[in-house]
């Protein structure tokens, strides 16, 4: 039975008084283990990547903050249409019929349009709230469901 001193460092063997059983505790995260640890314990949980990388396709409507782009001067669709056309771009990229990058350029309402609605590498900070969070929860390659910010209807891709 590994003692302590024969321990990866951070952990603490303890005896569970429910099974009189040995479990690994690690000091830092407090978590515990049953099983013989064999690596140095994890001093703080991962929190995922510092930055991401993402596309967006943004459809405007009538109540965004700014109900104007490079493709209309004047938006007068409402929230439910721009989010209809969320989903019909959202189906099409699924089903392979187009490419985001494609319908990103032709129908995104951002000035990122022009890079296929490439918006670069950002952290934690950078975008509206609701943004950020679909982008840090998307894996690399996924597509987010419709996301609402101040600005329109999204739908997002994670690309780094
Ligand atoms: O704020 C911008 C520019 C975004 C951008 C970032 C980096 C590179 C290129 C563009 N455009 C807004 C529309 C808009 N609102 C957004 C909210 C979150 C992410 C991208 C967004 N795009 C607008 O045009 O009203």
């Amino acid at each position: 039975m590994a003692d302590d001193e024969q321990l990866p460092p951070g952990w603490k063997k303890q005896l569970s008084r429910s099974t009189g059983q040995h479990y690994y505790l690690n000091i830092y995260t407090k978590k515990s283990q049953w099983d013989v640890p064999d690596k140095p314990a994890e001093t703080a949980p991962s929190s995922g990547p510092d930055q991401v990388q993402c596309s967006h396709l943004l459809v405007k409507h009538k109540d965004s903050r700014r109900p104007s782009s490079w493709r209309e001067e004047h938006i007068t669709r409402t929230k439910d249409e721009a989010l209809d056309l969320i989903l019909s771009y959202r189906e099409q990229i699924v089903q392979g019929k187009a490419s985001f990058a494609d319908l990103a350029q032709k129908y995104s309402d951002c000035s990122s349009a022009r890079r296929g609605g490439d918006l670069g590498p950002f952290g934690k900070g950078a975008m509206q709230k609701p943004f950020e969070e679909a982008s840090f929860a998307l894996k690399v390659g996924e597509l987010s469901e419709p996301v609402f910010t101040d600005s329109g209807v999204h739908v997002i891709l994670r690309t780094v």
